[in-house]
């Protein structure tokens, strides 16, 4: 599957105005990308279009080798696992944890459907592999922001999706719920069957170096894409937030430090 993600020539337009135009991106099995853009710059836009809530004014959009407008959206989407704080908003507070994962089966907020053995089995490896199993049992209000993430990615991983969307998982967390996240999104990837990820975030640190790809997004365009190592990039980010600032790769991550705090 060549066409993981195709954008062509993509615009979207709403009261007069173009909210994304000139986006040409094209994700390929195998790569990862992390997506960044300062607030209102088009992130979640881009998303609702690939989850096909929106349909481009004028272009082209190919998803998992489907072209739009020739496809069953409803069934495609079953292929994407989207986690983000508009879902969980939607999450009661009062389900188990165990079912919330295995809800993401049926693209259901609660249970309605009889879960079969397997289905059991498969929400508790996940849950081994996304390093929150002992919240089996428990309800969704006692875990912390951190368990409640890590319970999303498991729930948004149990239709076995061919993409997985990350939309800023890492908010509202303290820094070791952040690390401890991200180590789970790492270890996620080193299993077979990996879905692309796509993840966005305003903080560069969180690109982990399974992010083989990276795109930067500024006023409803694309302002940079391609190899993390060369969008990543002190120049180009300069430009990019209209900043002095440098990147400096520690562990194989890069940390951005604007010019203007070293003495
Ligand atoms: N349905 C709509 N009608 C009019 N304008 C819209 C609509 N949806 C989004 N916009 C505008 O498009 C721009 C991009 O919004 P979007 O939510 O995609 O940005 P974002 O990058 O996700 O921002 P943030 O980081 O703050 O979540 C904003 O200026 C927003 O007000």
């Amino acid at each position: 599957m060549n066409r993981v993600i195709d954008f062509q020539d993509v615009t979207w337009k709403r009261q007069g105005k173009l909210i994304l135009y000139d986006i040409n991106w094209n994700v390929a099995k195998g790569e990862h990308w992390a997506i960044l853009g300062l607030n209102g710059s088009g992130k979640t836009t881009l998303l609702n279009m690939i989850n096909g809530y929106i349909w481009p004014t004028t272009g082209n959009v190919t998803i998992l080798n489907q072209v739009f407008g020739k496809t069953d959206i409803r069934e495609l989407r079953k292929s994407i696992g989207w986690v983000s704080s508009s879902l969980q908003a939607r999450i009661r507070e009062t389900l188990l944890t165990e079912d919330i994962v295995i809800s993401g089966k049926y693209a259901s907020i609660g249970l309605y459907d009889t879960p079969t053995a397997g289905d059991f089995e498969k929400a508790r490896e996940l849950m081994e592999q996304l390093g929150c199993i002992h919240l089996k049992g428990r309800t969704y209000q006692t875990c912390s922001q951190g368990e409640k993430q890590k319970i999303l990615i498991a729930r948004g991983l149990m239709a076995s999706p061919d993409i997985l969307i990350l939309d800023e998982p890492t908010n509202g967390l303290d820094f070791i719920a952040r690390e401890e996240l991200l180590t789970a999104i790492n270890f996620m990837t080193t299993e077979e069957n990996t879905p692309t990820i796509i993840f966005v975030t305003h903080h560069m640190e969180e690109i982990l170096p399974l992010f083989s790809n990276t795109l930067l997004l500024r006023d409803g365009t694309v302002f940079a894409k391609g190899k993390t190592e060369e969008v990543v990039n002190s120049k180009p980010l300069s430009a990019f937030f209209s900043k002095n600032v440098e990147v400096e790769w520690r562990n194989k991550r890069p940390w951005l430090v604007p010019v203007t705090c070293r003495k």
